[in-house]
């Protein structure tokens, strides 16, 4: 995720800061996203996820320099949007929405829309033309919405918290046909969600947010190579805790410690050595940083 190493990158960040008045919303923020990623823009409320979309896809003033797709989306918004889909909350779209007028609409405002692609994944869904989104269950408005996405051959989608308001079964399915029919190497995904859980096993990289700051920015092989959990045995919690884990909790009595860049073969010889998942690192990370 290094600018230098990277000069096909979709996205290059520089020194990124953006100021409400006195409140500073992203503070010199710097990363780059290659083509064919999956990134994963994960952070607390209020730490400047939103705010880093808004840069990307030119909605927003800042200082500092932001490449996307070799254009300034302060200045060149327009034939950017072009390579651009956005998504926020697909649960926002209007009851009275018909599903033909949903496609007529993007057809309208987007060139590169394939309305054909569009009818064709909808055929293969129960929605029927004049079915209204008031009509449809959760599940249904989430197929209308891909159908809608897939059918856009943008070269970076940007996801905002895309499946708010939806329960589990439906967040999973917007998930796996993002992966399965519409992902391929051409394209880069951004995107940010609370439930990590859930997208963990879609990204290719991860980049942490605190307070306006990229606190952590990594692909998964290397945070798999980086962070090792361990189940601690009893007999070695004080050895284990002396070389200084970023975090330990207690699962069913026993001592869970998570390490950065520790001998993983010292490590085994505590107990067992797994790879933390994506939240429970977002907490350790998220301890470490002041607040
Ligand atoms: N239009 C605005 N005017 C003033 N302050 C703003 C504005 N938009 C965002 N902020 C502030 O900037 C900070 C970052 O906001 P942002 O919306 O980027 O956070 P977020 O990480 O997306 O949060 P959430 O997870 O709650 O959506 C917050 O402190 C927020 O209050």
């Amino acid at each position: 995720m290094n600018a230098e190493l990277n000069p096909d990158a979709v996205i290059t960040a520089t020194g990124i800061t953006k100021r409400y008045g006195k409140h500073t919303a992203l503070d010199n923020v710097s990363f780059t996203i290659g083509a064919g990623r999956i990134v994963g823009l994960v952070g607390p409320n209020g730490s400047g996820k939103t705010t880093t979309l808004k840069a990307i896809l030119g909605l927003t003033p800042f200082e500092g320099g932001l490449s996307v797709l070799g254009r300034d989306p302060r200045t060149e918004r327009e034939l950017l949007m072009n390579d651009v889909c956005f998504i926020a909350d697909v649960a926002i779209l209007p009851k009275w929405l018909k599903v033909k007028d949903a496609i007529d609409f993007v057809a309208g405002v987007h060139p590169r829309f394939d309305r054909a692609r569009a009818e064709q994944y909808i055929a293969t869904t129960k929605l029927t033309p004049n079915m209204k989104v008031a009509a449809m269950s959760k599940g249904m408005v989430v197929q209308l919405h891909l159908a809608l996405v897939m059918a856009i051959d943008a070269k970076l989608l940007v996801l905002d918290e895309p499946t708010l308001g939806l329960d589990i079964l439906y967040r999973k399915q917007f998930y796996q046909n993002l992966l399965e029919d519409y992902f391929d190497e051409q394209k880069t995904i951004v995107i940010t969600t609370h439930q990590i859980e859930e997208v963990e096993h879609i990204l290719s990289d991860l980049m942490f947010i605190e307070n306006g700051r990229i606190v952590l920015a990594a692909s998964m092989d290397e945070v798999g190579e980086r962070y090792a959990e361990v189940m601690v045995e009893p007999q070695f919690v004080a050895v284990a805790s002396a070389l200084g884990p970023i975090s330990q909790r207690t699962v069913f009595g026993k001592s869970v410690m998570l390490f950065d860049r520790a001998d993983r073969t010292q490590l085994a010889t505590f107990g067992e050595v797994r790879t933390p998942s994506v939240a429970d690192l977002f907490v350790a990370t998220m301890k470490g940083q002041p607040q």
